[in-house]
């Protein structure tokens, strides 16, 4: 494949940083990868792991002459980056990120970005509960979403590229107002997060049940939470604190519909369990048959534990 850009700087080199640095270079759509991380330990991981040209601890040099600039870094950690970076972008540069709240990183990034450059928020919809750059692969993006949030006046062209980027992964684009995007993520993503953090904490708490006894029975309805609940503490920290509006309102309906259910175990109302039970089941059909499940094999392969 032709180079798309003749630079670009990765930012944060953990999970998803390393699966685009892993992919950019299969693909050869950068003359040049430039990678960027805090800390020097992470750096010298992505090293040994040859995931870039060029390795530095400051993302400022990492940026600097830079086509495409990917913030891959918890969200909370947006501004700091935005901060530091931005007095070295280069005119005409396309800076992204792939957080999963976009309000937030909007608020923390755009006000330090220069006039001359192009700052598209995405997100791609794809990843595992495991982070650092070992952690990464080639083909985490194939089929998923990769949703951008562009601000009103983004130029179209630097859009069409970034477009052009994410479907070289093989992701499908879609654009969202940030606030809606916000929104649909806490339900389909960050409160399943939330709920499965609870659920493996509140089995952690039972007094009337050991630990051995949760690990020895866990049957493999709860093995699938405690997959997610293994996932980057303090990514979930972030997203929870920047998407903390949606999260709360989501929440709620969650915790008013859970009551209801309650209230149908104690009454012993079979019907309207049996209902919600079956129209919940068309929804897994659903996207079963859309495709949407197209990541089984890889995180068969990655994130479930192979001692199942
Ligand atoms: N893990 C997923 O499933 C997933 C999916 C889509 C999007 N995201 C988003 O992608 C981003 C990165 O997530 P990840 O899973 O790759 O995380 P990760 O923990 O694997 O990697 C995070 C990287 O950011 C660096 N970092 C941490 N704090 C920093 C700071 N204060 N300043 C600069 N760099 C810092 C770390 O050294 C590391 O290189 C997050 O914003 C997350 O919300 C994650
Ligand atoms: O399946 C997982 O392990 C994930 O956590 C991936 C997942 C998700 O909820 O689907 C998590 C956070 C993201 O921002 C995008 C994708």
């Amino acid at each position: 494949m032709e180079p798309l850009f003749n630079r670009i700087a990765l930012i944060g080199i953990g999970l998803i940083g390393s699966s685009i640095a892993r992919d950019v270079r299969k693909l050869g759509l950068a003359q040049e990868i430039v990678i960027s991380t805090r800390s020097a330990a992470t750096l010298a991981q992505a090293e040994a792991l040859k995931l870039g040209d060029r390795y530095t601890t400051s993302a400022a040099s990492a940026a600097d002459g830079a086509d495409l600039i990917i913030v891959s870094v918890p969200v909370g950690a947006s501004e700091s980056v935005a901060v530091q970076i931005a007095p070295a972008l280069k005119p005409g540069a396309i800076i992204t990120d792939v957080g999963s709240t976009k309000a937030s990183v909007i608020a923390q990034m755009a006000p330090h970005m220069p006039q001359d450059v192009h700052f598209i928020p995405g997100h791609p919809l794809a990843g595992t509960e495991k982070s650092g750059p070992e952690a990464g692969f080639s083909g985490l993006f194939k089929g998923r979403w990769c949703i951008f949030t562009p601000l009103p006046d983004t130029n179209a062209e630097a859009l069409a590229k970034l477009r052009q980027f994410w479907e070289a992964l093989g992701s499908k684009v879609d654009e969202m107002d940030p606030q809606h995007h916000d929104k649909v993520l806490a339900i389909v993503s960050h409160l399943p997060h939330i709920i499965a953090y609870n659920i493996v904490g509140t089995a952690d708490d039972l007094e009337t049940v050991t630990e051995s006894e949760v690990i020895k029975y866990s049957a493999s309805g709860f093995r699938d939470f405690t997959r997610l609940a293994a996932s980057d503490p303090t990514m979930w920290r972030d997203v929870c604190l920047h998407n903390k509006d949606a999260i709360l309102e989501m929440l709620a309906r969650f915790s008013e519909d859970l009551a209801s259910l309650q209230r149908a175990i104690r009454w012993g109302e079979g019907d309207k369990l049996f209902e919600l039970f079956t129209r919940t089941r068309t929804i897994r059909r659903s996207i079963v048959e859309a495709g949407q499940d197209v990541d089984v094999p890889d995180f068969g392969r990655h994130a479930l534990d192979d001692k199942r």
